[in-house]
């Protein structure tokens, strides 16, 4: 391979904030049994951690990998979702698998921070799926809670109830004042709604929770893979259908009914829902809809420092909840 190859990985790539040299995945790659290095390249997308694809030859297990260093998430989190994409991948679904170190250990250390290699999938995210996607995507997101339901550990919602509340308080004000009297009502009114229902009886397990179209990859028509189970915990399954629905069918447009049509088909040919789960849908809907409305508030109205920081729209969220109100 030509040394140009190797060479330090710049800022240039947006969303690689750690700098990793030639040597220092050398290095890495020395405690693991996937053969030498080849080739690397910073990866773009993404905004949480910084994200590299690596190449490597000499090993039956040598491929192309994507290697991960944490730059935000809790260290003391990482176990979890280490060895629940472990399970998930091993438990059919096609999802990335974490590499495990000659020691066992799946996470490796450098610069201070942590990180892992995982199993690089086929296939591109797509800026906007059509139906016959969306039946794709739902049947992977099936396929995710039915390889997750006897993962046999727990996290707790990261956005449940005193999130929510305490979120709401904390943006309340600066959103009246920047978005207007009727944004901060719907925050109140329909936080006060949200507290009077009752999901307890839903089946539960491990949930994705954040399936937007970024995180979920396509070769053509076909699903090839899901990523990204940094906010995974566990939840009532139908709260990741309708997180994923408001993300990737609700589109604000004619077609959305069949666009949700389609994805719950795709995701019934494999579990198909119980009568309190449809029954509740429609308010878990609107659940969700606050919840990621709330996120983008308290991020554009309290952004954090850094450059790489990308604020995501609110007002989509606000058009969503208020879509779903309206919705009989
Ligand atoms: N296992 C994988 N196989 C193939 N491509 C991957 C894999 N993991 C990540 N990618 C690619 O890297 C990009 C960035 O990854 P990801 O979305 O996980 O970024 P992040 O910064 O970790 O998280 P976020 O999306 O929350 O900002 C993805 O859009 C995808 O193109
Ligand atoms: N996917 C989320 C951000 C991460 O939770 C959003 O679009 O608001």
């Amino acid at each position: 391979m030509a040394d140009s190859q190797f060479t330090t990985v710049m800022i240039a790539t947006m969303s690689v904030y750690t700098e990793l040299s030639e040597s220092d995945i050398k290095s890495i790659l020395t405690d693991y049994d996937l053969g030498t290095l080849t080739s690397f390249e910073g990866i773009a997308a993404g905004i949480e951690n910084s994200n590299f694809f690596i190449n490597t030859e000499g090993s039956e297990n040598s491929a192309r990998f994507v290697l991960t260093i944490f730059e935000r998430l809790d260290a003391t989190e990482l176990p979890y979702f280490m060895r629940l994409m472990r399970h998930l991948a091993h438990n059919g679904l096609s999802c990335p698998d974490v590499m495990q170190r000659t020691d066992g250990s799946l996470l490796f250390e450098i610069h201070g921070k942590q990180g892992c290699i995982v199993s690089c999938l086929s296939g591109r995210t797509l800026d906007e799926l059509n139906e016959t996607q969306l039946s794709a995507s739902g049947e992977s997101l099936a396929q995710l809670h039915l390889a997750g339901s006897d993962f046999d550990e727990a996290r707790e919602n990261p956005t449940g109830p005193d999130w929510l509340a305490e979120n709401i308080a904390a943006v309340l004000e600066k959103t009246t004042a920047v978005y207007g009297p009727e944004a901060g009502e719907l925050l109140t009114s329909e936080l006060a709604f949200q507290n009077s229902c009752v999901w307890d009886s839903l089946p539960d397990g491990v949930i994705h929770g954040d399936l937007f179209v970024d995180n979920i990859l396509f070769e053509g028509e076909k699903a090839s893979g899901i990523i990204d189970f940094y906010y995974a915990h566990s939840a009532a399954y139908a709260m990741d259908i309708a997180i994923t629905l408001n993300a990737q069918a609700v589109l604000l447009g004619e077609n959305d009914q069949a666009r949700i049509d389609a994805f719950m088909d795709g995701y019934e040919s494999l579990r198909p829902l119980q009568e309190e789960e449809r029954d509740a849908l429609p308010l878990l809907l609107r659940l969700a809809a606050l919840r990621f409305w709330v996120s983008r508030l308290y991020d554009a109205l309290f952004p954090r420092g850094g450059a790489m920081t990308q604020t995501k729209d609110p007002e989509e969220y606000r058009h969503k909840l208020l879509f779903h109100r309206h919705a009989r």
